[in-house]
């Protein structure tokens, strides 16, 4: 691929697309030849790098997002580095949306080889205030949104007969997720999903695998306050987040066929959360502070705890 050059002041926290572009992989140049990858949510953060790194290594890639802007910024950067690129603006919560997502791409590109359903997200607060609205909103995108997504990816691989691949990007939800239960929920419903239909999709040759991100910083970060961003990397036993390209190299082997005999899986890249750690998506509450823990115990533990 040539370099990039031009416009690479991108909306990434941490690493940039220069850094995209540059960055070693293990995975071998060409291993997404003639691959045609859609990628959700492709025009930020954690779906901006896996295209690029797809890109890198041969991939024809779509991107589809709401934001046609963002979808068209990460184009540009694809292009720049010599990738084959189609962008479509729709929103995953609509299933005529994606039923006319699945037919254009179709049309431009002649199929689809691995879907990876990236696009989601949610709103931080205390499941005890979250309106009925909030609920729905998250729990209709990244559950139902990903569900016509996956479906609409089979159904396509049927009426051809070809092999596929989908890998879907949840969250480390192991130990529950304080603060955005809604979110928790969905993806919790993603990854049942997914062993659910890696069985019943088996016999038409599609495998169906899951990336759980632990605390990733990327643009997504904006969404929460100063005192979440200093729990995120306090949420894993290694003390930091992680980067954009973490998630990318794992999604990029679940899409290839190194990853060929995998499928129902779900491959944690969350610097060991579901083992130690504390993400806050508010800021941690009081009750839990430590010192504030050890006030509240009777005097006779107190005394134990010291
Ligand atoms: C584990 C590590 C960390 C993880 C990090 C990441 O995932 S980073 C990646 C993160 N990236 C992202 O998360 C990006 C994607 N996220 C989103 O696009 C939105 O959060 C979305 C999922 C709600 C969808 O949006 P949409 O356009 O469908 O929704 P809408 O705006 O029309 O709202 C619908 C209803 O939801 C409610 N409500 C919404 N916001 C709040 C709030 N702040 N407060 C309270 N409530 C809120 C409200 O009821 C509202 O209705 P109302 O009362 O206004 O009539
Ligand atoms: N960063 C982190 O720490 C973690 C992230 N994740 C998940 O990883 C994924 C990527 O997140 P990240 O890159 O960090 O954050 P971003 O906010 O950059 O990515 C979310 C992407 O999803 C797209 N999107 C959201 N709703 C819809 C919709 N209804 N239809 C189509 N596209 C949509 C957005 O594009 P647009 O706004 O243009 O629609 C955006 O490109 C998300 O599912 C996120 O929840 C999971 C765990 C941790």
């Amino acid at each position: 691929m040539s370099d990039i050059s031009g416009d690479v002041s991108v909306p990434e926290v941490g690493m940039s697309d220069e850094d995209f572009a540059h960055r070693p992989t293990v995975l071998r140049e060409g291993t997404f030849e003639g691959k045609v990858v859609l990628v959700s949510g492709g025009g930020s953060g954690i779906g901006r790098a896996t295209a690029i790194l797809l890109g890198r290594l041969g991939a024809r890639l779509v991107l589809c997002g709401r934001d046609p802007g963002k979808l068209e910024s990460a184009a540009a950067c694809l292009t720049r580095l010599g990738a084959d690129v189609s962008t479509h603006p729709m929103s995953i919560r609509s299933p005529d949306a994606v039923e006319a997502l699945f037919a254009e791409v179709v049309d431009r590109h002649g199929g689809i080889d691995v879907l990876v359903n990236n696009a989601g997200g949610q709103f931080a607060q205390a499941t005890i205030d979250i309106k009925p609205k909030g609920w729905n909103a998250v729990v209709d995108t990244n559950l139902n949104g990903t569900f016509y997504m996956m479906q609409a990816g089979a159904r396509h691989w049927r009426e051809v007969a070809r092999p596929g691949c989908i890998v879907n990007v949840v969250a480390a939800i192991w130990r529950g997720m304080p603060q955005v239960a809604h979110t928790c929920a969905a993806r919790a419903g993603v990854v049942f999903l997914s062993k659910t239909v890696a069985t019943e999709w088996a016999p038409l040759n599609i495998r169906v695998n899951c990336v759980a991100p632990g605390t990733i910083r990327t643009e997504g970060f904006g969404n929460y306050p100063r005192e979440a961003l200093a729990s995120f990397s306090q949420a894993n036993p290694m003390l930091r987040t992680g980067s954009a390209w973490d998630i990318a190299e794992a999604i990029a082997y679940l899409g290839s066929d190194a990853a060929g005999f995998i499928t129902g899986e779900t491959l944690n890249v969350d610097g060991g959360s579901q083992n130690w750690g504390d993400p806050w998506f508010l800021g941690r509450p009081e009750y839990f502070e430590l010192n504030y823990a050890e006030a509240r115990l009777p005097t006779h533990l107190k005394e134990q705890a010291r």
